[in-house]
């Protein structure tokens, strides 16, 4: 009998075109196969894949640049979100130059709408009904289905795992892996289950709930695992609500989050316009109803939480793991044993500007801002609108605060209007806007001025992440509610309303006409021989390291959104740890440690605090490091998407104890030089006295950094597997191709018009 596999596992298995093992790599030298190494890597095939105009640009420029061309058209969906204005958008007016007024905004959204053009991909634009976040359209429209491997160049692609697929973010480099090939290499990561049962309290919601867990296992407590949320409370939640938990897996550090399907999900998708019909349908509920953890399924790590112990929260600091219940306090740093944890906290009570002790409830805010990928779904508008109507017909938002709201889609906005939500949030004082991610990243030009703070739906409290200088709050839309009702953040309880999340049942309010044009279902494989890159070899590095001691360094951290609108890959230095190097308010230079001599040359990058690269997938940071001089970074932990984007910029993270770190870092700051040999998989410190420190790298990647392969023509070379995986694939699971009409039916129905 197999053996017993959890949810993570059956999928993942299910999904290998090609299973790399160290002895196939024929190019390798003998030293190599003498060498310990970590786990390979396996070609996995990517049902669906999701685009944004911020990560894409790179990837279609590497496309057609090397003259290839998208594999699966059918399986590829593309919108604009991060950049698109909230005000209104001229009752349909096309034109970008009227509607986008920041250039580099609108070079990013014409860029797409170019490459979905050229390439002939599904796309959502700026005018279409059935545009918003990426995370929020894939669900709605039903493209997102249980059992499929879903990606995106976004970091929280972890949403869609709501379904019981297994989703994660990627970078640019990799979206042009995923356009050309419609596969991916990656490390198989470990299982986590977080198990909540009993339930939850009055007025207590999914977003308290995955704040919560964030809060008991850290920022960095998912590094390397795959959650599978369980129990009966996970059971009990609406579609939308375990959205919003799958959603945030990210911040709690994990690959991805995941949700085994059942009626709740069956009864969301049915009848969503890219969902299966008829036939397909029956076959394909009946296939979702395996996907589960065998009972005797072995986790690596076992959460357990009692739904009971959930109230509603808050984030007092500048991690998403900086969480407190509403009715608490400001902690004192003081209270953190661990050293790094009360630095941080001091650095964060610092930023936020605030005092130990203040009751949380006593904290003033100056904006509220009610949308994202998290939190801009229709149920939470209505609980948003419920807590507003609770207080009753003549509440406005408090006076000096500035209210927003800014709904996942178009579709939720259409939906949310035809509840009169709308006016509901109007005629209390708040702004209504058109969909877009608008003040969850600010990259769009709604943003928070500095020293302002805001209570935000979000999911992100980063230093700097809603506008430089901005102070952040992450909570629930309920809690949002309330807090602009009194101005200072407040428990949604008193207010009493109907917090409850029930699932949304899909109503088409939308339809599209039928032109359509006439596209090709899959691109002509081509197989292509593995290109070497001198540019891109990695053997030997040896020079200055910088030290740095912060816990959780996010990729905001790295590179700031403002640097985000380049398309150019080049002349991102200056932007690297901008708001580190410079004051939010003057500009002036802040004295940071890689503007300091001999630092400001250095190649290494030593980091003591875990999760380094944590957050959003930008591959720009593993750019303005490269940019910099920084070839190897070192760590005890990092982030996986950041590490995946630095393999593919021939740099090298290297984990390593704490321990380790810190003693590196010490000899750091004593201008010690370092010496890496990828070869040797060993560190050696430029002094007489020290042992080399040994480490280990996956496998095939080192082989690629020390030969300097082109990963994507790699892969490319194994078009048969790709082929045969996906003959394979049309007999199990046919609703999977032609847009999720099968191969039989016009791959570009009635229902999905190509809005050019
Ligand atoms: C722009 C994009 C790459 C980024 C992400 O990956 O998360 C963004 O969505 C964010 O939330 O920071
Ligand atoms: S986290 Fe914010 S910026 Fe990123 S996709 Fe979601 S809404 Fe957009």
């Amino acid at each position: 009998m197999d053996a017993p596999q959890t949810l993570y596992d059956k999928i993942w298995n299910a999904h290998i075109v090609y299973k790399q093992t160290f002895s196939q790599h024929a190019m390798l030298n003998d030293s190599l196969y003498r060498t310990p190494q970590k786990n390979d890597l396996d070609l996995i095939y990517v049902d669906r894949h999701l685009l944004h105009e911020v990560s894409s640009p790179p990837a279609f420029s590497g496309l057609r640049a090397a003259g290839r061309s998208v594999r699966r058209p059918d399986c590829t969906l593309a919108t604009v979100d991060h950049n698109v204005p909230t005000s209104p958008r001229n009752g349909g007016e096309h034109d970008l130059e009227v509607l986008i007024a920041d250039p580099e905004s609108r070079a990013q959204c014409s860029t797409l709408e170019d490459n979905v053009k050229e390439f002939s991909l599904p796309f959502f634009g700026l005018h279409d009904k059935r545009q918003g976040i990426v995370h929020v359209i894939g669900p709605e429209q039903g493209f997102t289905l249980p059992g499929i491997t879903c990606v995106c160049g976004d970091s929280h692609t972890s949403t869609h795992g709501a379904f019981g697929a297994l989703a994660f973010g990627i970078g640019s480099t990799e979206v042009e892996h995923v356009l050309a090939t419609q596969t991916l290499l990656q490390r198989k990561s470990k299982n986590m289950r977080i198990s909540v049962d009993g339930e939850l309290g009055v007025g207590v919601t999914s977003k308290d709930l995955i704040l919560h867990i964030i809060g008991v296992i850290g920022a960095s407590g998912g590094n390397g695992y795959v959650i599978e949320y369980a129990g009966s409370v996970i059971r009990g939640l609406s579609m939308e609500a375990r959205m919003s938990v799958c959603n945030m897996s990210i911040e709690a550090g994990a690959r991805a989050g995941m949700i085994a399907p059942d009626d709740i999900t069956f009864a969301y998708l049915k009848n969503r316009p890219l969902a299966p019909q008829g036939d397909y349908w029956e076959r394909a509920v009946e296939f979702w109803r395996t996907l589960r953890s065998d009972i005797d399924a072995k986790f690596d790590v076992e959460v357990n939480i009692h739904g009971i112990d959930v109230v509603p929260c808050v984030t007092w600091g500048t991690s998403p793991q900086d969480v407190v219940p509403i009715t608490g306090v400001v902690p004192d740093p003081a209270c953190f044993a661990d050293q790094a944890r009360r630095q941080a906290a001091e650095r964060s009570l610092h930023y936020m500007g605030l005092i130990p002790g203040t009751a949380m409830q006593d904290i003033k805010v100056d904006n509220v801002f009610i949308g994202s990928c998290t939190n801009g779904r229709i149920e939470d508008l209505r609980a948003a609108a419920n807590v507003i109507r609770s207080a009753g017909p003549s509440t406005v938002v408090s006076s000096g605060v500035q209210c927003v709201v800014v709904p996942g889609s178009t579709s939720i906005r259409l939906q949310a209007e035809s509840e009169g939500l709308h006016t509901v949030f109007r005629r209390a004082g708040f702004q209504w806007r058109e969909s877009g991610c608008s003040m969850c990243i600010a990259m769009n030009g709604d943003q928070l001025e500095a020293g302002k703070r805001c209570a935000s739906t979000t999911n992100r409290n980063f230093e700097g992440r809603q506008g430089a200088g901005g102070r952040t709050h992450l909570m629930s839309p309920a809690m949002a509610a309330a807090t602009a009702l009194r101005g200072t953040l407040t428990d949604p309880r008193q207010y009493q309303s109907q917090t409850t999340e029930t699932n949304v049942e899909f109503e088409d309010n939308i339809k599209s006409p039928a032109t359509i044009p006439e596209l090709p279902a899959m691109a002509p494989a081509i197989s292509q021989q593995v290109q070497k890159k001198e540019s891109k070899i990695f053997r030997i590095l040896q020079g200055i390291a910088a030290p740095m001691y912060l816990e959780n360094t996010d990729t905001d951290m790295i590179i700031p959104k403002q640097f985000l609108k380049r398309i150019d890959r080049q002349g991102l230095a200056d932007a690297l740890f901008f708001n580190l190097r410079h004051d939010s308010k003057t500009g002036a230079s802040l004295d940071f440690i890689l503007d300091r001599p001999p630092y400001n040359k250095a190649v290494f990058l030593i980091s003591t605090g875990k999760n380094f690269g944590c957050g959003s997938s930008r591959e720009n940071a593993a750019w303005s490091l490269e940019d910099f001089g920084i070839r190897c970074l070192i760590a005890p932990s990092f982030g996986d998407i950041f590490r995946n984007n630095c393999f593919q910029n021939c740099m090298l993270p290297i984990e390593l104890s704490v321990e380790e770190c810190r003693s590196l870092a010490a000899d750091a700051e004593l201008g010690i030089e370092l010496k890496v040999d990828l070869e040797k998989q060993e560190i050696i410190r430029m002094t007489p006295s020290q042992n080399p420190i040994k480490f280990l790298t996956d496998a095939f990647r080192r082989q690629c950094l020390l030969e300097g392969f082109d990963e994507i023509g790699t892969t490319m070379q194994l078009v048969h597997d790709i082929t045969a995986f996906e003959e394979k694939r049309t007999q199990m699971w046919p609703w999977l191709d032609g847009m999720g009409r099968g191969r039989k039916v016009q791959p570009y129905s009635d229902e999905i018009r190509m809005d050019w």
